[in-house]
């Protein structure tokens, strides 16, 4: 059953959001602030998003919850240079997720 995976997503996310490196990842990219970002990123998700698909029960297990928090980080290795402040925000970040859900299994 997938009751304790569900315990652990909610742990995991407010892990996330309560990160000091989570500000750029907590609301959804504006597209009509950042050129070009919805040209490129095709499948934006941010923690907000995965908050409101948690609360409405979208994700079936801890398995398609990780998915979604891997697509927050992969779409920030796109788009930023590994040299940049949002860039390193996104390697600490998913630094920081790899070892904990690790941990948590
Ligand atoms: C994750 C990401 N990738 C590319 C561009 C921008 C962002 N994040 C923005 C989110 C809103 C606040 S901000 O505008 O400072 C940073």
């Amino acid at each position: 059953d997938n009751t304790n995976g569900l315990a652990m997503c909610r742990v995991l996310l407010a892990e996330l959001e309560a990160h000091q490196d989570a500000w750029p990842f907590l609301t959804p990219v504006n597209h009509k602030a950042v050129p070009g970002y919805r040209k490129v990123i095709k499948k934006p998700m941010d923690f907000s998003t995965i908050r409101e698909k948690l609360a409405n029960n979208q994700y079936l297990n801890l398995e398609t919850f990780i998915i979604d928090v891997n697509l927050v980080f992969d779409n920030c290795e796109k788009f930023n240079e590994d040299d940049s402040e949002i860039g390193r925000a996104g390697h600490n970040m998913r630094r920081f997720f790899d070892e904990r859900w690790t941990e948590l299994l």
